[in-house]
């Protein structure tokens, strides 16, 4: 078996073993005035997953984000934080600040919110540009400047659980870029994050794990390692001009799996990125005629279940 297969293997059973529960929700409802907002929501997050919440406006993460952080009160379910994880940490969870004091500046904001100013620091060193950051008061600084300023003060907090809302707004490329390092770094060292997101690519950086809520419901989960395929293989949808019997892929060696969607089309898990082009090549050699030849990111088929899904819920909302 190759190194790639084996290496993933080993992440995805790091992740089994070291599974402290570090939130667990149950049945979880929230109404505003007569408006249901959130219904059944059940929830179970582990040590070093970063879970990602996506759903269109409106759909209730924020409101999901305020009950966990508990600024806001559910109407029933339950909600268990686990505190004792780590010894040195006080508050088991962090929120990303919804409010930062505007006559005062980026450094005094820190000092007065965040309980480790020295991590505040160095993470908003992390995300650039923090000298400006610090000295200026915050009623001058731009929307993605608040920003990196609030994500630094809620990351500073050494917490087993991080509530992140669109973290990703405002931020620039090289920022969004050295944030997913920093959430990936944190969840290494067994930390879990709930990050509301629209940002499929964020996601697919740095969450190995997908909820898609909506109208208020937790409606499908994925997880990366078992989503679309065993393990975080290439994926390529290949459609032939002429139709090819399974046992013509399934002969070449790299080929890990091989899934017929019908007798022209096939989906091929790749035993590495190396040797995509090799079986391409070996495949031409078969004098197989390839017609199509799709990269397929696993977060694209989630995108795309997400906004198939949604077509179809508006399809049947319609009909009622
Ligand atoms: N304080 C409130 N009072 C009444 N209704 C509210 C309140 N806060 C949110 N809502 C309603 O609850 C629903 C969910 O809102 P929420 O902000 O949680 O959605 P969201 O998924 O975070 O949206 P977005 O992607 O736009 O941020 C919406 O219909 C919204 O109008």
């Amino acid at each position: 078996m190759n190194e790639h297969i084996l290496e993933t293997r080993q992440l995805k059973e790091n992740y089994q073993t070291n599974n402290e529960q570090i939130l667990k929700v149950e049945s979880l409802k929230k109404k505003y005035h007569n408006q249901t907002v959130l219904q059944n929501i059940n929830l179970s997050l582990n040590a070093h997953d970063v879970y990602a919440l996506v759903g269109i406006n409106g759909s209730g993460k924020t409101t999901l984000l305020s009950i966990l952080s508990g600024l806001v009160h559910s109407d029933e379910g339950t909600i268990h934080i686990d505190k004792k994880i780590k010894k040195e940490n006080p508050t088991g969870f962090a929120f990303q600040p919804t409010s930062l004091y505007p006559y005062l500046s980026g450094k005094d904001n820190i000092d007065l919110l965040s309980p480790r100013p020295s991590n505040a620091y160095e993470i908003l060193n992390r995300l650039n540009q923090s000298e400006k950051i610090l000295s200026k008061k915050v009623k001058k600084l731009s929307f993605g400047q608040k920003q990196r300023l609030g994500l630094s003060i809620a990351l500073s907090k050494e917490a087993n659980l991080y509530l992140l809302d669109e973290p990703t707004n405002g931020l620039d490329v090289a920022s969004c870029k050295n944030l997913v390092e920093i959430i990936k770094d944190m969840a290494s060292n067994g930390s879990a994050f709930i990050i509301a997101s629209h940002e499929w690519d964020i996601i697919e950086q740095c969450c190995n794990r997908l909820g898609m809520i909506y109208n208020g419901t937790i409606r499908k989960e994925l997880d990366t390692f078992q989503g679309i395929s065993e393990v975080n293989l290439p994926i390529i949808q290949m459609k032939t001009l002429n139709p090819i019997r399974k046992e013509e892929i399934e002969t070449i060696v790299d080929v890990f799996e091989c899934v017929e969607l019908d007798d022209q089309t096939w989906r091929l898990t790749i035993s590495s990125e190396q040797s995509v082009q090799t079986v391409q090549q070996l495949l031409i050699m078969k004098n197989i005629l390839i017609q199509e030849w799709i990269n397929i990111k696993p977060v694209q088929e989630w995108e795309n279940l997400y906004n198939q899904w949604v077509k179809e819920e508006d399809i049947n909302a319609r009909n009622i």
